[in-house]
């Protein structure tokens, strides 16, 4: 295992959080393949990462013993037809990080080929990652190894049985990192607008989210407990926090999370992006 070499078809955003991830954490360089239709990207990639890169899936398909799969999941299938001709006689590990996309999807397009489907987060560009993964038909030991090489690299890993927590995984972890950013910079605003400097607003900010995250990790405190822990009656926090409640936080938390799950809502609204990409398994919708 420890010589497989795994290629990227596709390096975008969260390809490039996963190899940064890996080679941070000792994987060889050499041992990693990506590809892209932007030459550009992989000029810098291969300049800042030392990895292999060619605009060529094809490339790819011939050469690795794991593929991962990292292009939006509206272009999945056509990123398979083309990879699906070059397999040897020994197909690839297929890893997809596609939202939404189904084992039985990948199989479709790909033929019979063992496919663990994953959903990881960008905090891996700083081994901090999150990731759900799912073995489909075919998977062995050997793959899972790899995957858990691949993906316990670059943070945590938690296999599901069933494929659909896959969804759930997507919808609190896989797109998680973006609630709390947002939840940051409208601090970092706030903060501005109380009169704090820029800079100083943000050190604050980010070190309050990070100083949060670990205390939360290392104590045997649940997350409610800490709250109270910083919530004196009467007080500053019992103030703030009764306005998000008011405005009905927790129910907005709520709606964000499993909106994708009420199709008929979709209707008038646009749907999240990752919902868009499970829509993809429906007929007629293509958007
Ligand atoms: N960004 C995130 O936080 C996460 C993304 N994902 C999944 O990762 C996948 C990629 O998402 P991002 O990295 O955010 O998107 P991105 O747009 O940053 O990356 C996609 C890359 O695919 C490349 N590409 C397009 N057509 C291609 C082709 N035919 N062959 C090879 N490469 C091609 C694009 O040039 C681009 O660099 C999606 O399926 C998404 O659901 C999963 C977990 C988290
Ligand atoms: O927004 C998306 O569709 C992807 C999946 C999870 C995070 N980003």
């Amino acid at each position: 295992m420890a010589q497989q070499v795994i290629g990227f078809i596709g390096a975008g955003n969260m390809a490039t959080s996963l190899v940064g991830g890996m080679i941070a954490k000792g994987i060889r360089p050499a041992r990693i393949w990506m590809s892209d239709p932007s030459e550009a990207r992989l000029t810098e990639l291969a300049r800042q990462h030392r990895v292999h890169t060619t605009p060529r899936n094809d490339e790819l398909a011939q050469r690795c013993d794991a593929l991962v799969l990292a292009v939006k999941p509206q272009v999945m299938a056509e990123v398979c037809a083309s990879l699906k001709p070059h397999f040897g006689e020994r197909a690839p590990l297929i890893i997809s990080i596609a939202a939404g996309v189904t084992v039985d999807n990948l199989r479709t397009w790909l033929g019979d080929v063992p496919v663990i489907r994953t959903m990881p987060n960008t905090p891996a560009l700083v081994q901090a990652g999150a990731t759900g993964l799912f073995a489909g038909p075919g998977v062995t030991e050997e793959h899972r190894a790899l995957a858990n090489q691949i993906m316990g690299s670059v943070g945590l890993s938690f296999w599901f049985e069933q494929e659909s927590e896959l969804d759930v995984v997507t919808a609190v972890s896989g797109s998680g990192p973006a609630y709390f950013f947002l939840l940051m910079e409208a601090m970092i605003n706030a903060g501005e607008q109380l009169g704090l400097d820029s800079r100083t607003a943000r050190q604050l900010v980010l070190q309050t989210a990070w100083g949060a995250a670990q205390l939360a990790i290392t104590s045997e405190q649940s997350p409610a407990v800490l709250r109270e822990q910083v919530t004196s009656p009467g007080g500053t926090t019992a103030a703030a926090l009764n306005v998000f409640e008011q405005a009905g936080l927790r129910d907005l938390v709520d709606q964000a999370l499993t909106a994708p799950d009420r199709p008929a809502n979709l209707q008038n609204s646009a749907p999240p992006r990752y919902y868009r990409a499970a829509l993809l398994r429906v007929p007629g919708r293509h958007d």
